[in-house]
């Protein structure tokens, strides 16, 4: 646990970073500072390591003040990933992975070992830990700085915006990858980015943090999403928090409705009155036969109109809601956890099951 006690950072240029930080990182959970350039998120995660000193205030791991820790051991158990990794140019992979555990003593051997582990883990070839980092791409890299952090096997991670530089799509394997390692793992993570998107996908807490380095709100994701404390929150959540929230909303109350599938290589006597579901052979959904066709030759995914999103049993009502919304027959596709097709919703039934909350006074605020 991690816990940061009216917390002030002046710079010696007189720039207050951050002001009266007072919040608790639980242990095991992912906690992502977030909020725009200047605000103080840096600042305040490298208060964890000792990289920078509070003016006042109190930074606890463990009920222990980090103070009474001397700086160098207790950076040797934080893991610590930053942009663009900040790995060493001249050592290969492997060698930058094992830095942590040569400097706690390991035996080369064993460290390397170790290492080679790491890069399985964060699902790397083993063959990349001859290669300099400069032999990488950008999202192996990143992967590199997340092994080298995990090397020391601290229970604590600080990770200051670490998937910033790379594009959207390696972005966000390298945040499913993240999550994976964390239901493994249940590292302490405190995370920092700009970007809200990643903050509610990564965060078990999220803390907004204004310029001037003031807390603006702490909380789930989906309280600072629907409940969000000023205008501030509000407009740095952005425009599409309603819709971004139902990520958070059960979707158990969604009636799932039977469908009438139609299996591809059969023959269709026409004309057909409703839109018809196409699977194949696993019963996997294909596409959609529009309404006044007539099939004669055995059914085949040219004959078909391509489908929406799915929408599998048991996630959000939003993922729900999109898959009504995108699918071209209206009725969103509801796909077990085989892919298998099992039914169908339709927007006004997740609209409803939005809705019934609010129409009960006693669940008011949720
Ligand atoms: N060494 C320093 N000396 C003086 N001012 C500093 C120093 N480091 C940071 N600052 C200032 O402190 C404030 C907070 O900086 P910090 O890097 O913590 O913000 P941030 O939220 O991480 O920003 P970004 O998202 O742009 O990285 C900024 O105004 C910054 O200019």
């Amino acid at each position: 646990m991690i816990e940061f006690d009216g917390v002030t950072k002046r710079y010696p240029d007189g720039t207050l970073a951050v002001d009266d930080l007072s919040l608790t990182v639980e242990e095991g959970t992912i906690t992502v500072f977030v909020g725009p350039s200047g605000c103080g998120k840096t600042t305040s995660l490298r208060m964890i390591n000792r990289m920078v000193e509070p003016t006042s205030g109190r930074v606890l791991l463990d009920g222990k003040d980090i103070r009474e820790s001397d700086p160098p051991v207790l950076r040797r158990g934080i893991g610590y990933v930053i942009q663009n990794a900040g790995l060493f140019p001249h050592r290969t992979v492997l060698d930058n992975v094992a830095t942590v555990p040569v400097l706690s003593g390991w035996g080369k051997r064993k460290a390397r070992d170790r290492a080679a582990e790491l890069l399985e883990i964060v699902g790397l070839p083993l063959d990349l830990g001859k290669r300099y980092p400069a032999q990488l791409s950008g999202g192996q890299r990143q992967r590199v700085g997340v092994a080298r952090a995990l090397a020391a096997d601290s229970p604590v991670l600080l990770m200051d915006e670490p998937f910033s530089a790379v594009d959207p799509i390696v972005r966000e394997g390298l945040q499913d990858e993240l999550l994976r390692l964390q239901s493994q793992l249940g590292k302490t993570i405190v995370f920092v980015t700009h970007d809200i998107d990643e903050a509610v996908r990564l965060g078990d807490k999220v803390a907004v943090m204004r310029v001037g380095g003031r807390l603006a709100q702490y909380g789930t994701p989906a309280d600072v999403l629907r409940h969000p404390v000023d205008d501030f929150v509000a407009s740095f959540v952005g425009r599409d928090r309603g819709y971004r929230g139902l990520s958070f909303v059960d979707s158990a109350g969604v009636e799932v409705r039977d469908l009438v599938t139609v299996p591809l290589g059969e023959r269709v006597p026409g004309p057909t009155e409703d839109w018809l579901l196409a699977v194949n052979d696993a019963g996997e959904p294909r596409g959609w036969l529009a309404p006044g066709s007539t099939v004669d030759a055995p059914l085949a995914e040219t004959d078909l109109v391509a489908g929406g999103s799915l929408y599998r049993r048991g996630t959000s009502v939003r993922g729900a809601l999109d898959a009504a919304l995108s699918s071209p027959a209206g009725l969103g596709v509801v796909v077990d956890e085989t892919g298998k097709a099992v039914g169908a919703v339709t927007a006004r039934q997740v609209l409803d099951v939005i809705e019934a909350p609010r129409a009960t006074p006693a669940a008011g605020h949720e």
